[in-house]
């Protein structure tokens, strides 16, 4: 059987000699439809004595799950208190948690949910024509993420990104898909709610360690902060057990918002050198710490080396939200008492390590960090 029939994203990456090339990634989406008994050879990741199938997982009751009511200044003291240590010691033993009551209306995350699926219901030529596709600016519109060689095995997925933030950031650029025609609106809802929970989160986590309560979110002006969107589709896949929904990494955010639909289920965290299944309730937001916050909290909070396993008889819709101070600034790791505490990073430019991270991902251990490293 053709394996792409003609449907293919274009994925653009220097080589070794230094020379742009241009990759054909086949619409995974399309392979699924075909009803693939196969994985082709490109897809496979993933070795028979490395199964995609995490360790058991025990610390499911403990998995921190935060109450963003109890967090909100002026909520009862006590009930508070409790809240922000366990948001503290959640984020820094798993560097991701679960949000629950987090104000957020239950018409705007049901509009993202409509959205999207309209959108992945489109044929390819009417997505292709709903939608540019840009393998050199910023990795955005519809396509692939992290494609740097033609024989780089490949992620069983199909993205669309977006940059909603800072307003006019793709000013020009066929980036926001046409159709449906209430994407853009609807995302854009989304996004607005979501500054209020990353807002209040960052000052929670700021307050959690004793901080001051915005050294963490001045950087973070709502006219120049970038939130960038990636709406990730992992369509059925003939052999989870060989294949990656999306390949380890850490985030390039200070904070990602994750929201996931139809099928829950395939996130994996690394903790002890074992993958371990997010224990993830349906209709549930999950928040986790990117590279840019671990930098700024000078390794009091770190970003957790994760990936995506594929399901064989299931969709899943996931949107990721990255939280961003503007590019140009630069962070500076937060001291508590400039001369006692040891400093693990060093102030860096966000636009040189978002560079460096692009450059070198993906890598097979978390590595871009250690460009922001005291050596
Ligand atoms: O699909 C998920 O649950 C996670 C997606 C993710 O890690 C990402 O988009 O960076
Ligand atoms: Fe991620």
């Amino acid at each position: 059987m053709e394996e792409d029939k003609g449907c293919f994203h274009l994925a653009s990456f220097i080589d070794q000699k230094d020379r742009l090339r241009i990759s054909r990634v086949p619409v995974v989406q399309e392979l699924a439809r075909q009803g693939l008994h196969y994985l082709p050879d490109k897809f496979i990741k993933l070795r028979p004595d490395q199964p995609t199938t995490p360790s058991l997982v025990h610390e499911v009751n403990t998995f921190p799950s935060i109450n963003m009511a109890k967090l909100r200044l002026g909520s009862e003291p006590e009930g508070r208190a409790h809240e922000l240590a366990k948001l503290a010691s959640g984020a820094q033993e798993w560097g991701m948690f679960l949000i629950t009551d987090h104000g957020m209306p239950a018409d705007v995350l049901y509009d993202v949910k409509d959205v999207v699926k309209e959108f992945f219901g489109l044929s390819f030529e009417e997505k292709k024509a709903s939608v540019g596709s840009y393998a050199n600016v910023d990795n955005m519109g519809y396509g692939r993420n992290f494609v740097k060689s033609e024989d780089q095995p490949l992620d069983w997925i199909d993205r669309l990104t977006m940059k909603a933030a800072p307003e006019g950031a793709t000013e020009g650029l066929h980036v926001w898909p046409q159709k449906p025609n209430n994407f853009r609106q609807a995302i854009e809802k989304y996004v607005k709610e979501s500054r209020k929970v990353f807002n209040d989160l960052l000052e929670a986590l700021a307050e959690s360690f004793s901080l001051e309560r915005h050294v963490f979110v001045h950087y973070f002006h709502h006219k120049d902060s970038e939130v960038n969107v990636r709406v990730n589709y992992y369509p059925p896949c003939p052999r989870p057990d060989l294949a990656l929904g999306i390949t380890p990494h850490t985030d390039a955010s200070a904070l990602t918002l994750l929201m996931e639909f139809d099928t829950t289920g395939g996130l994996q965290v690394l903790r002890d050198r074992k993958w371990v299944a997010v224990p993830w309730p349906r209709d549930t937001l999950l928040v986790n710490v990117g590279d840019i916050l671990e930098i700024m909290s000078n390794g009091r909070l770190k970003s957790p080396w994760h990936r995506v396993v594929t399901q064989m008889d299931a969709d899943r819709f996931s949107i990721a939200l990255f939280y961003n101070p503007p590019s140009r600034a630069e962070i500076e790791p937060v001291r508590i008492n400039a001369t006692m505490e040891h400093e693990v990073y060093k102030k860096v430019a966000l636009r040189d390590y978002l560079q460096h991270f692009y450059k070198i991902n993906p890598t097979s251990e978390k590595q871009a960090i250690d460009f922001a490293k005291v050596q």
